[in-house]
């Protein structure tokens, strides 16, 4: 499991540490991890030319001690102070005994265009709003150079707790960050910022906290995964049922069915108005032309996908006792005080389109801030809610504790009737017995790894992503 915690649990815990160790022990540390990770990125540090970006705090130290290391090496480092009284005295001084120089900002943007490696220590944790004014050319300067650029803990510009972008930040190629993943390092928008991250241990011990955010890896979802054992039949591995499409949308329920088939259930009954559609492609379904409260016993339901107006399957479905998985059309249709009634577990699978709506607020509000956006809506519903985007957020019910995030996914899943397959395969391992919340991780990570599989570089379809999720399946349990 990669686990995030948030800035004000990383001071605490690197307080504690601080006192237990020699003065600028811990500042050593981390600069050594990123004058390493420096150089791997350089390949060869002799007669490289390295441009420090040096904001007024600890994040600006690091820089500066990781540009001596690099100085002493044999590379031509120049630190451009941003503010030069304030910049860390320690460190300027261990670069200029380094052979480094120092320059001031007006140089700076000449400086980063003729560089071979930029590192950005202007702000790290502490750093408040986006980019000051005085930093925004530097940040563009360095996205238009050709040299490789390495952030310091975080991208400068992003916010550290939640993952928001405000105004300018710096684009980094690598990021190298200490102790613990930020928050903002697994969430988009600022994800996209970080490039590849790099953590550095530098001896903080946080296990005995909560972490803000986990990010599953292979073996969590291999373990958690249900597998069949001699005993079971397929009653015994669940029935999931799908409540979805409509004459309108008859796809919405082939896919969903698509994805159910994939997600380690039993056997998929279906309901609804898309039932020849479903059969001709999926001969074993279980098909039934009552409503959901008569078709038969399931383990878990799905509702929504396609589901156009149809209002009263929805209601049926939410006052059933089982786990419930509320997609697409449902979500608006579903009553907030019956979902927040229900004693079985749910599991709301809003994309920001859907979760805006159900906040009553811009799509764009839920995009740049996806981590509150997805506990507020866990909290008013009472309900595990996952949040469907290029990172995927799973919050449990009410709103409280870790969140889950999920990267596995591709922006070629951004496709039509890619959420349908989500839902049928999340619903279906609700149905084999896992709780909403490693359902809804679970599924988004084999949805990601299938969608990421099977499209290897070019466009695929959504029943393509369902038909890919067995190798998916396969490569977690058999480790990657
Ligand atoms: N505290 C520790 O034990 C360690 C800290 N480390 C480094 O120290 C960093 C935190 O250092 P600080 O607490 O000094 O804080 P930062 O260096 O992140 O930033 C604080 C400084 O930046 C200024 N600032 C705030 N927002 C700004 C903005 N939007 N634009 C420009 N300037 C802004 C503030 O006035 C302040 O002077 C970490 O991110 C990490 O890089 C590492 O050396 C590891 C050990
Ligand atoms: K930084």
């Amino acid at each position: 499991m990669r686990t995030a915690y948030s800035v004000e649990t990383v001071r605490t815990a690197e307080r504690e540490l601080m006192a237990r160790l020699p003065e600028g022990a811990l500042m050593q540390r981390a600069a050594a991890g990123l004058a390493a990770a420096c150089a791997d990125l350089l390949g060869r540090v002799y007669g490289s030319r390295v441009v420090l970006l040096v904001g007024s705090g600890d994040n600006g130290g690091d820089a500066l001690y990781a540009g001596a290391r690099l100085a002493r090496r044999g590379a031509g480092v120049t630190a451009v102070l941003l503010n030069p009284e304030r910049a860390h005295a320690g460190g300027l001084a261990a670069l200029r005994r380094a052979g480094g120089t120092v320059a001031g900002a007006g140089q700076g943007e000449g400086l980063v265009a003729r560089a071979d490696l930029v590192v950005d220590g202007i702000v790290g944790i502490g750093g408040k709003g986006g980019l000051r004014p005085e930093a925004v050319p530097l940040a563009v300067a360095a996205e238009r150079s050709r040299a490789a650029v390495v952030a310091v803990d975080l991208p400068s510009g992003v916010d550290a707790d939640t993952g928001e972008v405000r105004g300018a930040a710096v684009r980094a190629d690598l990021t190298v960050t200490f102790g613990t993943h930020k928050p903002g390092l697994l969430i988009d928008p600022a994800r996209e910022y970080a490039g590849s991250v790099r953590l550095v241990d530098i001896g903080l011990e946080l296990e005995a906290v909560p972490p803000e955010l986990e990010a599953l890896q292979h073996a969590d979802v291999a373990r958690l995964l249900p597998v069949p054992g001699a005993e079971s039949d397929k009653y015994r591995r669940g029935v999931v049922g799908i409540a979805a499409g409509s004459a309108r949308y008859p796809g919405a329920a082939v896919l969903a069915v698509s994805g159910a088939l994939r997600g380690g259930a039993g056997a998929v009954r279906y309901v609804g108005p898309a039932a020849d559609a479903v059969i001709a492609r999926f001969p074993e379904t279980l098909v039934s032309d009552q409503g959901p409260a008569k078709a038969g016993r399931v383990q878990a339901w799905v509702v929504g996908p396609g589901a156009g107006e149809d209002a009263a399957t929805v209601a049926e479905v939410v006052a059933a006792d089982v786990p419930v998985l509320i997609d697409a059309d449902g979500l608006r249709l579903a009553e907030p005080a019956a979902v927040r009634g229900r004693t079985a577990p749910t599991l709301m699978t809003p994309h920001a389109g859907e979760a805006a709506a159900l906040l009553g607020v811009s799509r764009e509000e839920v995009e740049g801030g996806r981590l509150a956006a997805v506990r507020e809506l866990a909290g008013r519903y009472g309900a595990v809610v996952l949040l469907k985007g290029s990172t995927t957020l799973v919050a449990s019910a009410g709103g409280q504790g870790a969140v889950r995030v999920n990267a596995t996914g591709t922006s070629w899943l951004a496709t039509a009737g890619s959420g349908d397959v989500l839902s049928g395969l999340a619903g279906s391992l609700l149905a084999a017995g896992l709780s909403a919340v490693d359902a809804g991780s679970c599924a988004a990570y084999l949805h990601g790894l299938a969608g990421r599989l099977t499209a290897d570089g070019a466009p695929v379809g959504a029943h393509d992503v369902a038909a890919g999720v067995p190798a998916a399946w396969r490569d977690v349990v058999r480790g990657g």
